[in-house]
Order: C-alpha cells, then structure tokens, then sequence
C-alpha cells in the first residue's frame, strides 16, 4: 500500500495569514490554523512612531509574514499529530500586487534600522491606492507610444499594480529605490524565505508587472520613457527568469525548517496568488468558467482556450498565458471594496439600536442586517448605491472613483442601506460578466468562493437574481490555502505521492457543495431595471461625463494637506 502524505497551504490574506494541513489523496482538511498579523494593515501611523501616512496609503509589515509560518505550521502538525516526514509539499498564496523593497540578500528595508521610519521601505500591500499620479502617467506615456502590452490589460494598468507602485517609491524617496537591490511581490518574497533561494512566478509577473511569456517585460527603453533613473529597473532590481506554477522554488531551507517543524528539503512549489489558487479548488479548471473569490475585495479568474489574438476585454486586470494553469490563458478582473463596504457601513453608518438587538438575539451585526434585509423586496427600498468605495478595479481601472448612495429619505433605514450595498457589489459584477461575454470570452459558469459565500446567503441570492447565472460554491471554507496545498503537492511529483499536475490535483482534491443558489425569476426581471439604472450612473459618473468625485477628492487632498 502506498503511504500516506499530506501537503500544506499557506494563504496570506488582508488582515491574517491562514495554514491548512491537507490529505493529499482527497484533499480532506485535517488541521487549520489562522494567524491575525500583529501590525495589520497599516494606514495611519508607521508602528510605534508618530509618523503619518497620507492618504491612500496601506502597508504591511513583512515580519508579520514570517510569524504566520512560525506560529500556524507547527499548530497544525500538533494538532493533527502528522508526523513531518509525511508532508510532501508546502505551497503559498498572497494578496498581489503586494510588493517591497529588499536588499540583495532578501532583508526587507523596513527591518533595518536606518530605513524603519521611512514609509517607503515598507510593504505596499494591493490596496495603496496612493500611485494613481504614476500610473496615469505609465498609462499615457504607453498609448502615446504605441505600446500593445497596454491591450493585455484591457486598456489601462492600475494603480494597484507593480511598476506604479515601483515608480512612487523612485518619485517619492529615491534613496529608498537605490538601496533596494531588489523589488519583489511579498509572494515570491515568502518563498525566498523557505527556500532561502530568491525565484519568481509567471502569475504576478504576468498580471501585476506587465510581463507575458511571448513578449517579456516591456523594453527598457519604455522604462526609460517614464523615467530615465528606471531605465534597467528589470535587470538591476527584478529577474527575466520566470517559474510556471505549480514547479518547484526548492527544498526547505535549515532554518525554514527550524521556523516550522516541517523537514528541510521538503518540496516548496513556486509562489502564487490568492485568486488564481483558488480556482482549482472547484474541482476543475475547465474552460469558460468564472469563479468569484468574495472577501474584502472580489477577484474574479477563469481559463480560456488559446488563441493567435489575445482578446480584448475592457477593464480586466489581465490575460496572462499559463496565469492560473500552465497552458491556457488566464483571466482575472475584479472588484476592489467588496466585504470591505459592508464592514464600512457597520461601522459607520448602522445606529446603536441595532447592535443592541443584536446581542439580544446572540447574533453578528451583518447576519442581523441580513435577515432585515432578506425581508424586502428587491426595488423597495427606493436605493441605488455604486460600489466604488475603494474605487473601481474592472471595468473602469481608477481608483479614484467614489461610492454612492442614491435615492434616500428620511424613511431610509440601515438594513435598506445595507441591502442597497450588497446589490450595488452584484451589479458591479454582471458589469464584468457582461463585458467579457460582450468580448468574445464566454462565461458559461459561475463558481464563489471565499469567506463571504459562507457568511451572507442573501448576498449570494442577489447575486444569482441579478447576473441570471446559477452559482455554485466551493466547499472549502479555506479554498485559497487549500489551492496552495494543491500546488504544494504537485511541486512534490507523483514520485513523492503528489501530482503530475494542477488539473490532476483539482479532479482528487476539490470540490463544490450540494447547494446552489438558482436565480428567481420575478426577481430576475426587476433586478433587469435596476441594472439598467445602475449602467446609467455607471457611465455617467466613470467614464467622465460627470468628474465631480474627482473634484471632491482634489479638494479633499488640499484641505488635508493645507
Ligand atoms: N455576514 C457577513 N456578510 C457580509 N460581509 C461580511 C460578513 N461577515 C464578514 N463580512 C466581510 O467579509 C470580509 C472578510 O472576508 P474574508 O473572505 O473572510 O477575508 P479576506 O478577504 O481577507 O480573505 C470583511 O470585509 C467583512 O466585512
Ligand atoms: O488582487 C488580488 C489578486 O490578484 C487580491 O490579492 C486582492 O484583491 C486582495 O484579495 P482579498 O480581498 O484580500 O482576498
């Protein structure tokens, strides 16, 4: 009989980092663990100074990284009692484009001394949304110069993405960008500190650093268009050598294994994102079929066939060839503020009375205003909200796009608010649906996963009401960490007892639920009007017919900054 392995997935979210030990065989979750990071996010102060950070900003403290494998792994082997010698694989996942400065042996700015009070020597975590000024300018100076890679994007690179993120730090503090020998996604940066060996993958090169396996990086001369200083930005500060998914970084290094109690020289695969992980988790990775990661933000991914022309699909984050699974095209777009709206407006918009009822009944805030607000009928609440309130990802590409609520009265109440959120977030997406069906890229099936799918039901149903789809669920209440343990076993091979490859792992070891949510007509068809009031606004607001949000934001900029 052949013997029994397991592999790990470590999934680094927003707020925490997540460990799950999984059954190679069928991918049955044995033991998980979560580690919250002690610093978070960081958007105020820098930790233990008074120093300030403007706004847009958001950073992460690396070291918060290295304490979720020091504390999650040995969690979950004391907890499952697996013996290390049985763990084949250990894979990563991370929110991306996360990014930092390091020095050539991979110790991040921000941990020496002489750089810790410069916000700049930090990790910029996906959602510092402060290089908008660069990536305007990335944006114009590649279509005056004719460059194509701009169409991979669908039209625009976000700020959110590496090289505007690269550029603010060159702007912004120069010395920062000259003692940093290397620029580096926190996921590859992970793996660097398993393996001790600096590699990097084809996912966030490819859809967060404009590189693709046909053409590379832009030329350098385009680099030196934005800024002569960012020339040789690739060679000096990143690599041209590239590992697909699902290969192997290297072996765990001494002290890795020393962090984990896992054993040196287990088998680490090559880093990855926490969307594109996801998606072998359905049990599949057939083509055409969408799946939504709902949590904070939403990213939306989906394989498509190959083609000579790479399609065109406005607003997308990207299609990268062998970005999800080695040998189709990827596509991601998304969704910047999801779970994040609603976390808003509990904190800032909900009165007293409904907590205090709430704890009554022992019940969270949002499965309250949920049951509130299962109880209208969509359309009754008079409310039409855009759900911009971290700027707008796909289709628009622009981060200083603003929320709203519109439609309300003195008769408004919060579980009508909270009910207009949830569907602005749906109409958000049958945007997106609508532009890749409308682009030549079908999308025959729609799969979520993610915390939210779990937490809100209501929301799913809306989502079902408003894109007409039929959604199914993941059944992993951990589908990121668990895509990264799949990753980790087939980096081990079929001869360790892993995989020969993702598609392989996905048919053993992921799955869907019993349950789907199936669209309800009658709510099908008011939710056809409301769309197509939101489209107006949509246009109307996003495409600058009306720039007032904009204007707001220069003249919030300046107050705060007078
Ligand atoms: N019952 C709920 N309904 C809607 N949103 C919720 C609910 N509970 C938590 N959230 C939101 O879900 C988000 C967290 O999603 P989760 O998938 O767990 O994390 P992450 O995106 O960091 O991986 C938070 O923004 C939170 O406000
Ligand atoms: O942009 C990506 C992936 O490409 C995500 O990492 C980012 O939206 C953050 O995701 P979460 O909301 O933290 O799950």
């Amino acid at each position: 009989m052949s013997r029994q392995t397991y592999t790990i997935g470590v999934d680094f979210g927003t707020e925490s980092g997540r460990a799950v030990l999984v059954d190679v065989r069928n991918g049955q979750e044995i033991a998980t663990a979560i580690y919250p990071y002690a610093n978070g996010v960081i958007d105020d102060k820098l930790p233990g100074t008074n120093i300030r950070l403007e706004p847009d900003w958001a950073l992460q403290d690396p070291n918060d990284y290295l304490d979720v494998f020091k504390n999650t792994i040995p969690t979950i082997l004391k907890e499952s009692g697996v013996d290390p010698a049985d763990v084949i694989g250990i894979g990563v996942d991370f929110t991306a484009c996360t990014m930092l400065p390091t020095k050539a042996d991979g110790t991040p700015l921000c941990m020496l001394p002489e750089w810790r009070n410069t916000p700049h020597a930090w990790v910029k975590l996906w959602k510092h949304h402060a290089a908008q000024p660069e990536a305007n300018q990335l944006n114009q100076i590649a279509r005056e110069l004719g460059y194509s890679f701009l169409d991979r994007y669908g039209g625009k690179i976000s700020s959110e993405w590496f090289f505007p993120k690269a550029w603010q730090i060159l702007n912004e503090a120069p010395e920062v960008y000259a003692a940093a020998d290397r620029l580096i996604e926190a996921t590859d940066w992970v793996v660097w500190q398993l393996t001790g060996v600096e590699t990097r993958n084809e996912c966030t090169a490819g859809y967060k650093a404009m590189w693709s396996k046909s053409e590379g990086f832009p030329p350098n001369e385009f680099f030196k268009a934005l800024d002569e200083r960012m020339e040789l930005i690739v060679d000096q500060k990143m690599s041209r050598t590239l590992l697909p998914l699902g290969a192997k970084a290297g072996g765990l290094s001494q002290q890795a294994a020393e962090w984990t109690g896992l054993l040196a020289g287990t088998a680490v695969a090559v880093a990855n994102v926490d969307a594109h992980v996801t998606l072998p988790v359905t049990g599949n990775t057939d083509i055409g079929t969408m799946v939504m990661i709902m949590g904070t933000s939403t990213c939306d991914v989906m394989n498509g066939e190959q083609r000579d022309q790479l399609p065109i699909v406005e607003g997308m984050c990207g299609v990268v060839d062998g970005g999800i699974v080695p040998g189709m095209l990827g596509y991601e777009a998304g969704q910047s503020g999801v779970g994040d709206i609603f976390a808003w407006f509990i904190e800032h918009g909900v009165p007293g009375e409904y907590f205090t009822q709430a704890e009554a009944e022992g019940l969270n805030i949002h499965s309250l205003l949920e049951r509130e607000a299962a109880k209208l009928k969509p359309a009754e609440s008079g409310l039409l909200a855009l759900d911009w309130f971290n700027g707008n990802r796909s289709t628009l590409v622009d981060v200083e796009l603003n929320g709203l609520v519109l439609g309300m009265t003195l008769a408004t109440t919060a579980p009508e608010i909270y009910r207009a959120l949830l569907e602005a977030t749906a109409f958000g997406k049958r945007e997106i649906i609508e532009t890749f069906n409308q682009s030549g890229v079908p999308i025959r099936k729609l799969i979520a996963a993610g915390g939210l799918p779990e937490k809100n039901h209501l929301l799913m149903q809306i989502y079902a009401d408003v894109t007409n789809y039929e959604i199914s669920v993941i059944a992993s209440k951990q589908a990121p960490a668990l895509g990264a343990a799949m990753h980790g076993a087939v980096a081990a091979g079929l001869e360790a007892g892993g995989y020969a490859d993702i598609a392989s792992a996905a048919k053993q070891m992921g799955r869907l639920k019993a349950e789907t949510f199936k669209p309800i007509p009658a709510n099908v068809e008011i939710y056809d009007q409301l769309y197509a009031e939101y489209k107006v606004l949509y246009n109307y607001f996003g495409r600058g017919e009306n720039d007032v949000m904009k204007r707001l934001r220069m003249l919030r900029h300046a107050a705060l900054t007078a």
